[in-house]
């Protein structure tokens, strides 16, 4: 049985705060503004799975109310989410990802990224895709207020 999810999330870029993108700190001027540490692309990852299995979305699962999850590693959380796929039954058919960001350029660290998304979905580099695109200097992400990341999932029932 297959179950396809798909995410959507967006961070505002500020000063003073690293910038984390897919598991990768990336030198730049601003960083993403979050409860946690605000990674954009892990938490659009983590939704595009919770969106396949129909269990909500990372709000849910980690309220940003809570104090356990200030300053969160996303990578931890996404680990926590790829739990529960688990337990579902299904495994990695491939993901589809995108990172809307007029800068910086991403292209130097996409197959970091797509590694370490690898490694948080226990599945092999050929599963994962990792793109960027500006919005050509349009809207929020080409002022640079901030990045925003889409991501398609198909989850596969395990034999
Ligand atoms: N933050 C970004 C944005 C884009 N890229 C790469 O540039 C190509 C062209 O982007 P357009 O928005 O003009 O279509 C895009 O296909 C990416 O390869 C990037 O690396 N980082
Ligand atoms: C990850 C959580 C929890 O720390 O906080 P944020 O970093 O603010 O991220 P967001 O995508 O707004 O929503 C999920 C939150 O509950």
């Amino acid at each position: 049985m297959f179950r396809i999810g798909q995410g959507f999330d967006v961070h505002q870029l500020v000063e003073g705060r690293p910038l984390i993108i897919g598991g990768v700190t990336i030198p730049y001027e601003k960083g993403l503004l979050g409860h946690s540490d605000a990674d954009v692309l892990l938490h659009t990852v983590a939704d595009a799975c919770l969106g396949a299995i129909g269990a909500g979305d990372i709000g849910k699962h980690f309220p940003d109310t809570d104090p356990e999850f200030k300053d969160a590693d996303s990578a931890k959380l996404l680990q926590h989410v790829w739990a529960i796929v688990k337990e579902k039954g299904y495994v990695l058919g491939n993901a589809d990802c995108t990172i809307i960001a007029q800068k910086p350029k991403m292209s130097p660290y996409n197959e970091k990224i797509k590694a370490r998304i690898a490694e948080l979905l226990e599945a092999s580099m050929d599963q994962i895709n990792v793109k960027a695109t500006t919005t050509e200097k349009l809207g929020f992400t080409g002022r640079g207020e901030g990045i925003a990341a889409q991501v398609a999932v198909l989850l596969v029932k395990a034999e």
